[in-house]
């Protein structure tokens, strides 16, 4: 049986590491998060993060515009919280609605509040080797690695899903740790033995419970990102769980892996976006 990689301890010590820094301010760090219409799994992210915030002592306000709103008036939004002092995080709850071009927005966030890290500078620079904000989900699989010491450098990675938020940027990062990566999505021929090759395998495909014991080596390193609800309504992962664990070395459970440490980056970097203030 694998080591259970438990990210919402890990996210837990951080919240409480920032909650201490931030109560020798004199001034809140400001997080805003902008949430259009009422997509009901984004208005549970979202209290989410408005509690975290809370937790920490940031100053924390939840704008929630209607589904209607157009988009040159999410823009006038985003430009007010661009100029606002109190504010140093601005992040836009993804999906948008169909009617605004997402492209459009993240360009508009100024990228030294650009929490998220999906400002094209942003994942330019982190493309580079010089990040300013690394997108949330992938820096807290980060953060876990190297709490539990797992070793990157020459080792092969296989990466499931080539979004933007999630697969294309974890790929950026464990390449620039040294281990050798492909990136496979839903046009990868042979997935399961692909997978199978794999060190480290980090699962980002939106599909339950869809990487049974074939996809993964003996002794392989799991990361389940996906987040999706059963047929029971029970919230699980990409991966079954039951069957990888007793074959993994380490594996992220869902709920209380990667998802709380999607939540603690954000503080963090909201955190680092004020003290570059000063
Ligand atoms: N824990 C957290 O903090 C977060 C969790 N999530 C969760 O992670 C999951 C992925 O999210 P996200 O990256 O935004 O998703 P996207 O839908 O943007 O991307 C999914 C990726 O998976 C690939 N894919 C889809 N079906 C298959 C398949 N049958 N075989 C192989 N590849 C496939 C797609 O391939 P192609 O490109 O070819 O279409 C695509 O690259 C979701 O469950 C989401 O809820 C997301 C963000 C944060
Ligand atoms: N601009 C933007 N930034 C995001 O970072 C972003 C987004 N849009 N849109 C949606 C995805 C998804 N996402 C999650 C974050 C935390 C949990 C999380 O904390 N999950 C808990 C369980 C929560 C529950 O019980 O429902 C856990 O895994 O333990 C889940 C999902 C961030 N996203």
């Amino acid at each position: 049986m694998g080591t259970i990689l438990d990210g919402a301890g890990l996210a837990k010590k951080i919240k409480g590491e920032l909650h201490e820094k931030v109560k020798k301010l004199n001034k809140k760090p400001g997080l805003v998060v902008l949430l259009l219409g009422e997509n009901p799994a984004s208005k549970v992210y979202v209290k989410h993060k408005e509690m975290d915030a809370e937790e920490i002592g940031f100053l924390s306000k939840i704008e929630r515009l209607p589904v209607t709103t157009t988009e040159e008036e999410l823009l006038d939004c985003i430009e007010r919280y661009n100029q606002n002092d109190d504010y140093h995080g601005i992040l836009v709850q993804l999906p948008l609605p169909e009617h605004i071009n997402e492209e459009k927005v993240l360009l508009a966030i100024r990228p030294e509040k650009d929490v998220d890290g999906f400002h094209p500078m942003n994942i330019g620079r982190l493309v580079s080797g010089n990040p300013l904000m690394t997108p949330c989900t992938p820096y807290g699989i980060m953060e876990l690695l190297e709490e539990y010491k797992i070793e990157l450098s020459g080792k092969t990675a296989v990466v499931i899903g080539r979004s933007n938020i999630v697969g294309k940027p974890i790929a950026t990062l464990l390449t620039a740790k040294n281990a050798t990566v492909t990136i496979a999505h839903s046009k990868t021929k042979n997935l399961a033995e692909v997978a199978k090759s794999a060190d480290i395998l980090v699962v980002a495909i939106g599909v339950a419970e869809m990487v049974d014991k074939s996809f993964v080596k003996k002794g392989a390193v799991v990361i389940d990102v996906g987040m999706n609800r059963n047929a029971e309504g029970k919230l699980v992962g990409d991966v079954k769980f039951d069957e990888v664990a007793p074959l993994a070395s380490f594996i992220t459970p869902v709920p209380r892996g990667v998802g709380p440490m999607t939540r603690a980056m954000l503080m963090k970097q909201t955190l680092e976006a004020f003290e570059r203030t000063l």
